[in-house]
């Protein structure tokens, strides 16, 4: 395991009203891994994500990029800090093209004050941004960036999501699940782009309902229960049916019955 975290949170808590949907939640991602999170419906795996992403603010916790204390007001502003996230209903606009699509809210400006003043956009530039991005990650099976999503796969719009994502999330991306309305042929080829990018050297956190999916990639396997972190596994040392056990509680893992 590689020294310190990239990415942790300590004793999140998040309140809806009498909901508590963050009870003390921990979290910590490593450098280069690959880190499912799993847990039952409203365990709280969203509101960690959307707390560590800055689309929602805890009530309480601390959370640390690269071991320095941040707070995020936005999305944005975990964006600006490297941190991508994809969620499953993508925010991907069919009607546009794939290379609009990768540069939603930070398209490339013409030089000089064509692009400062006039707005314009260099189109060129943002084509071969696109372009050398998704032929990075083997995904220039999309003959034509200048397609409009809505004329693409499911899998294939997951593709230019998660290229998006991997071009500009120098630090950490989030995949909130991904696979989820795939097909078998479809799901298989984002799990790949996941290990691609996990190859370049970005750690990604994977929340997913999917345990064949989640044993297949994951390097370790945060398990969420009831708004908290209960333990985090090693998929090499426990079965699927493990995991659920301890995700619903009919079983309790050694480390945290002892
Ligand atoms: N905006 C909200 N308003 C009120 N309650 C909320 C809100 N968001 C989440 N909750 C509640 O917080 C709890 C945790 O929800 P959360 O979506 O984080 O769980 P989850 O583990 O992601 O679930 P799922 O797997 O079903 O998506 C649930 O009881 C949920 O109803």
């Amino acid at each position: 395991m590689a020294l310190e975290p990239i990415l942790t949170a300590r004793g999140l808590v998040k309140r809806y009203g009498r909901v508590t949907a963050l009870d003390n939640a921990d979290f910590d991602l490593y450098p280069g891994e690959i880190l499912a999170v799993i847990g039952d419906n409203g365990a709280g795996k969203s509101s960690m994500i959307k707390a560590i992403s800055g689309a929602i603010t805890p009530d309480e916790g601390e959370i640390r990029l690269e071991g320095r204390p941040v707070t995020f007001r936005s999305p944005i502003e975990a964006r600006k800090a490297g941190i991508e996230t994809v969620y499953q209903n993508l925010a991907l606009s069919p009607a546009l093209s794939i290379a609009d699509n990768m540069f939603l809210g930070r398209e490339i400006r013409s030089p000089g004050v064509m692009g400062s003043v006039f707005r314009k956009l260099d189109r060129s530039a943002m084509e071969k941004f696109a372009r050398d991005k998704l032929s990075e990650l083997g995904l220039m099976t999309i003959q034509n960036i200048n397609q409009a999503v809505e004329t693409l796969s499911g899998g294939q719009r997951q593709g230019v999501a998660v290229a998006r994502a991997a071009a500009f999330g120098s630090k950490v991306i989030i995949l909130d699940e991904p696979t989820a309305a795939l097909g078998v042929k479809e799901s298989r080829r984002v799990l790949e782009l996941i290990l691609d990018v996990r190859r370049r050297g970005i750690p990604i956190v994977l929340i997913s309902h999917n345990m064949p999916h989640v044993f297949e990639v994951a390097d370790r396997i945060h398990i969420h229960r009831l708004g908290r972190r209960l333990t985090v596994i090693n998929p090499k040392d426990y079965t699927m049916s493990d995991a659920v056990a301890f995700m619903t509680g009919a079983k309790v893992p050694e480390a945290v019955a002892a």
